[in-house]
């Protein structure tokens, strides 16, 4: 079983529990009364490349990366230092997060909100409603077809983003097949946790110019985020590069002041 494969069936496991605990229904009706979701794209299209900060913990790959007692103190240093959507792991069993962060974070900032997780069902959709989310996270790897394009309209129905997370041609290919207008390509392999950078610049320009890219991972400084403006990235998201410093706010600072600065390669759309 690969490391996406065992996170995937501990996903399941988790969601069954939650699914008996509050049947879908009554999380539907509860998550439509949750205030509406906020404008991630016009966040993430103001000007120069915008940066996705991400809460997190530990992951598979680098085990404990951070002590974060309150979710909500490092969020909002996040927003503080320019962040253009916080993204929040809820996994609990590798990433050691939960949907009370995604709570605490919700309460913390204005900003719009990732729910990174390992989704598969549309509760867990309507769940990231319910807590707050504005955009979810759909990996292509882990989804059938069918089950991608109808997670992907079930997101959008309720008026989110969905971030459709990509890693080789055929990823792409399918993300586009199933409406993706945001796509992330991933340069960590979540088969075997490799990090390799030029993936993006391998399979972004393979995708219409329309579509908004996003670089995901192996952005430890702001060399890193220029590399993958330079390659056509509209936008990055970082967690260790963040979380794994003594000042995460001041890491923040120097990657969106890279992002805006006048040599850095704008946005191509
Ligand atoms: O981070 C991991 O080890 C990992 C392993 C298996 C599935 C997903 C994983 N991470 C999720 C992410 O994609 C990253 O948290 C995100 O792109 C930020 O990456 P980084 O800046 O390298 O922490």
């Amino acid at each position: 079983m690969s490391v996406l494969e065992d996170i995937v069936a501990g996903a399941r496991a988790d969601l069954a529990e939650r699914e008996s605990a509050l049947p879908f229904d009554e999380l539907k009706k509860r998550a439509a009364e949750a205030p509406a979701p906020r404008d991630v794209m016009g966040s993430l299209q103001e000007s120069g490349i915008g940066v996705i900060a991400e809460v997190k913990r530990k992951s598979p790959s680098k085990g404990e990366l951070a002590a974060i007692h309150d979710p909500a103190v490092l969020a909002k240093h996040y927003e503080d230092a320019g962040a253009r959507v916080i993204s929040v792991l809820t996994e609990q069993r590798r990433f050691g997060g939960s949907l009370a962060d995604l709570d605490a974070v919700r309460a913390a900032v204005d900003v719009p909100i990732l729910r990174k997780d390992f989704i598969v069902s549309p509760y867990q959709v309507h769940e990231a409603r319910l807590h707050g989310a504005d955009m979810v996270l759909l990996i292509v790897a882990a989804l059938e077809q069918n089950a991608l394009s109808a997670l992907l309209d079930r997101v959008e129905s309720l008026g989110m983003t969905a971030l459709v997370e990509v890693h080789n041609a055929e990823e792409c290919d399918r993300a586009l097949e199933a409406g993706a207008s945001v796509i992330g390509i991933n340069a960590r392999d979540l088969h075997t946790l490799e990090v390799d950078r030029d993936v993006f610049a391998r399979l972004a320009p393979g995708l219409p110019m329309e579509t908004f890219k996003i670089a995901e991972s192996g952005v430890r400084g702001p060399g890193d985020l220029m590399a993958y403006a330079g390659h056509g990235a509209d936008a990055v998201l970082v967690g260790e590069g963040l979380v794994s410093t003594d000042d995460p706010k001041a890491a923040l600072v120097q990657l969106v002041t890279a992002g805006s600065h006048p040599a850095c390669p704008r946005p191509s759309r």
